[in-house]
């Protein structure tokens, strides 16, 4: 097989990353857009020694998984993998995933985890969207998605993800820019001045927040567009995020207030959150809430509990679990979040929790060390590149009787499983919540006893 070259070829398995994968004279071929199941024609783009990649021509019979997907631009846009798969498929692809990763990484042969919990409507689920706005080729403002592995943008104003008001926001946006000749950011050259449509919708308030990311601080006639999005039902905050960095990084430090104030509230369960437009927060709270129940159920509280909150955020696990703890303490790197934590914990009136600035692998192993603090229950929510070996051996010394990992990306989840599983740990169950539908991503919460 050379470049190029038609092949005829059956899907068998699917990649970590949602592309097919199917087997020819020995090779594996990966074939983006093709479903487990499909037979395709493929035309090989690039070979390896043992493997190779090729680009999906046509269907020739299609998989009993495949469906059509609902956006027009879902193989274009880099944001969904999987939108030609029938949801109950993703599902399994997911359980799979998280499962190979237990075995190949973690050398875990016979874990078993509680069926995946997936949505009953896997579309419209996300709060938070973040839209690139550039040019096309005639000068013309556009804004959408970025195509996969790339910084192209695909026109969209209706992600199918996301709610229906950032359409309205983004016609809105565009036509401001347009008719006071507004610039659109170009990477470039690093000149032009709006990069980025920051939209966040509060699902239980319906407050919504617009932070344009613009490449310098103001934006002629801004009030013009305050005043059309301020019509919006629901619109709270309008502000203007300073990034004059030539970095791929979408949001700078600095935010200015334009309208509204400069935060929206939301709420999962029963608890509060106020969410700036800096705040880490989670993107699906249908999901989340039952991903925070399921750490809750896990960490079995009785009230006696000493427990620690490890990449905290702004709090969100942390205040979950101290309505069922004695005491709570999180540990976030990023200090803006760690004041929303406290405000948080203020503003739902729980006083049994305390947060620390920093990195929870400094943090804890000096505590530790220095104060000789203790915990019944660790839980740990790192981003996806896992914890350090330092915190985990912290963790093993400290010897709380339960840990529970969430994580979003189980490759990491089973190494950092394995080490503590060396160390006096068992998993004792674990499950997949699916966070993210339409794309490959999935997050999982384990739990962890003392052998
Ligand atoms: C996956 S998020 C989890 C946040 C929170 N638990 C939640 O559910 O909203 C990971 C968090 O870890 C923080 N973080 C990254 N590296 C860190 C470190 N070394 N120490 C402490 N926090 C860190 C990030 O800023 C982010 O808020």
């Amino acid at each position: 097989m050379k470049k190029d070259d038609l092949i005829q070829v059956k899907i068998e398995d699917m990649g970590a990353d949602g592309a097919g994968i199917g087997k020819m004279d020995g090779f594996a071929l990966f074939i983006k857009d093709a479903v487990i199941g499909d037979v395709v024609e493929a035309k090989i783009m690039k070979m390896k020694k043992n493997y190779g990649y090729a680009r999906l021509m046509r269907v020739l019979e299609p998989s009993p998984w495949r469906v059509t997907a609902p956006c027009p631009v879902a193989r274009q846009c880099g944001g969904c993998q999987l939108q030609a798969m029938a949801y109950e498929a993703q599902l399994r692809f997911k359980e799979n995933k998280i499962q190979n990763n237990l075995k190949r990484i973690g050398g875990f042969d016979n874990i078993w985890l509680e069926p995946i919990c997936g949505m009953d409507n896997p579309f419209g689920y996300r709060n938070k969207a973040q839209f690139p706005v550039g040019t096309d080729k005639t000068g013309r403002i556009i804004t959408g998605f970025y195509a996969g592995r790339t910084h192209s943008i695909i026109e969209n104003r209706r992600c199918l993800l996301g709610v229906p008001e950032n359409e309205k926001i983004l016609d809105a946006v565009v036509d401001f820019m347009e008719k006071e000749h507004i610039s659109a950011y170009d990477e470039s050259t690093g000149k032009g001045l709006v990069r980025h449509v920051l939209i966040r919708y509060g699902f239980t308030t319906k407050e919504i927040m617009v932070c344009l990311v613009v490449n310098g601080h103001k934006v002629r006639k801004i009030e013009k567009l305050a005043e059309r999005l301020a019509e919006i039902p629901g619109m709270t905050s309008i502000t203007l995020n300073v990034n004059r960095k030539r970095t791929n990084v979408i949001l700078g430090d600095e935010i200015l207030s334009v309208w509204g104030r400069g935060y929206i509230e939301d709420y999962i369960g029963g608890i509060k959150y106020r969410i700036s437009p800096l705040s880490f927060y989670q993107v699906n709270p249908v999901q989340t809430k039952k991903l925070y129940e399921k750490a809750l159920e896990y960490a079995a509280l009785t009230g006696n509990e000493t427990v620690w909150d490890l990449y905290c955020g702004i709090g969100t696990i942390s205040l979950f679990l101290a309505q069922k703890a004695k005491q709570v303490y999180g540990v976030e790197i990023v200090p803006a979040a760690i004041e929303d934590a406290r405000n948080n914990a203020r503003i739902n009136g729980i006083t049994n929790v305390g947060f620390f600035v920093g990195k929870a692998e400094e943090v804890l192993p000096q505590m530790y060390e220095r104060d000789g603090i203790s915990a019944d229950v660790i839980v740990v929510d790192p981003p996806r590149k896992g914890c350090d070996e330092s915190l985990l051996d912290t963790i093993v010394k400290m010897e709380p009787e339960r840990v529970v990992y969430v994580s979003c990306d189980s490759a990491t989840l089973a190494r950092d499983l394995k080490y503590l599983c060396e160390r006096g740990y068992e998993v004792v169950s674990g499950q997949g919540v699916d966070q993210f539908p339409m794309s490959v991503h999935v997050e999982t919460c384990v739990l962890l006893g003392r052998k």
